[in-house]
């Protein structure tokens, strides 16, 4: 069957690393299934992706399908520093998406493949007002835990007090959670975040909820059943995670990585078992130079072998390049490797790697989870707090190395040795990995044909390709090659659907 006659979902991506991930693994999970599935974000990321991660203009088979790119141009130069900092990037990006999507769809159709189906990611919820304008269904994917999306629900709503300026300190209770101190909500609920456009992002998500037919999410029944249970109540949602494995197309080469991955799989394959320590803060944090230090003694004195990822920080970020403290490679020698990004999927992977000091990002949280890895926490913000307290506490996999950023607190290289012994030898250790195990099986039978998450992939593309019968039904004419058209753009550059 050739790619023209697929059903065809657009799917546009926030453009970080942590969001593209897990759209991009969704947009292979769909492909697999037989959709034909095109992936957006700014060509900023775009140019990245392309160099990092060897995608060209073709068309890529997966499993059923395809999987395709074409990325928007964000109406800034080049070198425009402003892209780091969001409360300036986010409207803009809102400005142009409102008028490049459309367009995109438009050229789509006009070139025999109309689009039926829109899905975003959080942080750009203005992508579901685009569908609407144009008559099409959209879905949104949740990015984060379902413990995460029902904290931020239950913010919206109002529906119980959460730690405000004259109450910093109150805990939180949500239906079917645990206890959440203060300190454990996703801290861009704080009244103190540093990051109120992100709180403003998310909470645009959540005035926008009615507009998605489907809220999928990268987590899996088995992992939050009560809490996906209740929320099921209330919300459309549907678990579809972990997304990062897909058994139907397991070696599919299409990658988003942002930075080629240093090789540091045969430096693994020469060291024993379950002896190496994985660190990485993933994509966006970026410690002090005093605590890198402290993780770096911490990680010498514990006598462990290591690899750390170094990413050094973008050029327009401000932040000034981390050093290694004076002498530290050579004393580790060969027992650590330094690199600027890993092959996650596969360092996880790989037996001998024994545990994970991880800033808790939900991917991160996800592909150990489903990698039947232990590890250390090192949350910094966000959802990445709630994300530890999960770990540590409900999921049992992991030992807390520390709080959060808005506790403002040096961990000593006392406190990192104490952890990484406790998290790879000892009664502890045995038991968290034994729990790690079990999370693995549970994650690999949700993802299987005819497991929960797979059940659920299947029943949105179903419901896509019956959507897209009644799209081209009622808001396109079908022309002699199948191509539904469209309206003219209005001239504020939203497409109008041509009755
Ligand atoms: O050296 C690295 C560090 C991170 N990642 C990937 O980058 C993503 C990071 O997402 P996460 O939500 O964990 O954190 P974020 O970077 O968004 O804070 C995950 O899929 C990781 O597998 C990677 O491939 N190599
Ligand atoms: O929030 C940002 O990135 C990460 O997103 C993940 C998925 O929501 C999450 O689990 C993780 O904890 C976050 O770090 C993010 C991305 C970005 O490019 C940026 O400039 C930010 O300020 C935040």
């Amino acid at each position: 069957m050739g790619s023209e006659a697929l059903v065809h979902v657009l799917l546009v991506s926030f453009p970080g690393q942590g969001h593209v991930n897990p759209l991009l693994r969704l947009g292979k999970r769909l492909a697999s299934k037989g959709l034909l599935v095109t992936f957006t974000t700014p060509e900023s990321i775009g140019k990245a992706m392309r160099k990092a991660s060897n995608i060209g203009e073709e068309l890529s088979p997966v499993g059923d399908g395809f999987i395709r790119f074409e990325f928007f141009e964000d109406g800034w130069d080049e070198d425009e520093t402003r892209r780091q900092d969001l409360d300036q990037y986010l409207p803009q990006l809102e400005k142009v998406g409102k008028v490049l999507i459309p367009e995109m769809i438009r050229r789509n159709a006009e070139q025999g493949r109309p689009i039926s189906c829109l899905i975003n990611n959080p942080f750009i919820p203005w992508v579901s007002d685009v569908a609407d304008s144009l008559g099409l269904p959209s879905a949104m994917l949740w990015v984060q835990s379902c413990a995460c999306f029902t904290s931020y629900y239950y913010y919206y709503h109002g529906l119980v007090p959460f730690p405000s300026e004259t109450a910093m300190e109150i805990d939180v209770q949500l239906p079917c959670m645990p206890l959440l101190k203060h300190d454990e909500v996703p801290s861009f609920l704080y009244p103190t975040t540093p990051y109120p456009f992100l709180r403003r992002a998310i909470m645009g998500q959540y005035k926008n909820l009615d507009k998605p037919f489907c809220i999928l999410m990268d987590t899996f029944q088995e992992l939050e059943h009560e809490i996906i249970e209740y929320m099921s109540k209330i919300s459309p949602i549907k678990t579809v995670g972990p997304l990062f494995k897909n058994p139907k197309a397991p070696n599919a080469t299409v990658k988003g990585d942002f930075m080629k991955a240093d090789d540091c799989v045969g430096w693994l394959d020469s060291k024993p078992a379950s002896s190496i320590v994985y660190v990485s803060f993933g994509s966006v944090v970026y410690l002090k130079q005093d605590q890198w230090d402290e993780i770096a003694y911490g990680l010498l004195n514990s006598g462990v072998n290591f690899l750390w990822v170094m990413k050094p920080p973008h050029k327009d970020s401000g932040y000034e390049v981390l050093k290694m403290p004076e002498g530290f490679l050579e004393k580790a020698g060969d027992r650590g490797k330094v690199v600027q990004w890993s092959p996650q999927e596969q360092v996880l992977a790989h037996p001998s790697v024994a545990c994970f000091v991880t800033h808790c990002g939900w991917n991160s949280t996800m592909e150990a989870l489903t990698s039947g890895m232990p590890v250390v926490a090192f949350p910094q913000w966000g959802d990445q707090v709630t994300d530890a307290k999960y770990l540590v506490d409900v999921f049992k996999v992991g030992v807390r190395m520390c709080r959060g950023e808005a506790e403002n607190k040096l961990i000593t290289r006392d406190v990192v040795e104490q952890c990484l012994r406790e998290a790879t030898s000892g009664p502890k250790a045995e038991e968290m990995k034994q729990n790690a195990m079990k999370w693995s099986a549970a994650a690999e039978a949700a993802v299987a044909e005819g497991g929960s998450s797979d059940r659920n992939i299947q029943a949105f593309v179903d419901e896509v390709k019956r959507r897209s019968l009644e799209v081209l039904a009622v808001s396109g004419k079908s022309t002699a090659n199948g191509v539904a058209e469209l309206g003219e753009p209005k001239v504020n550059g939203e497409l109008k659907v041509v009755s």
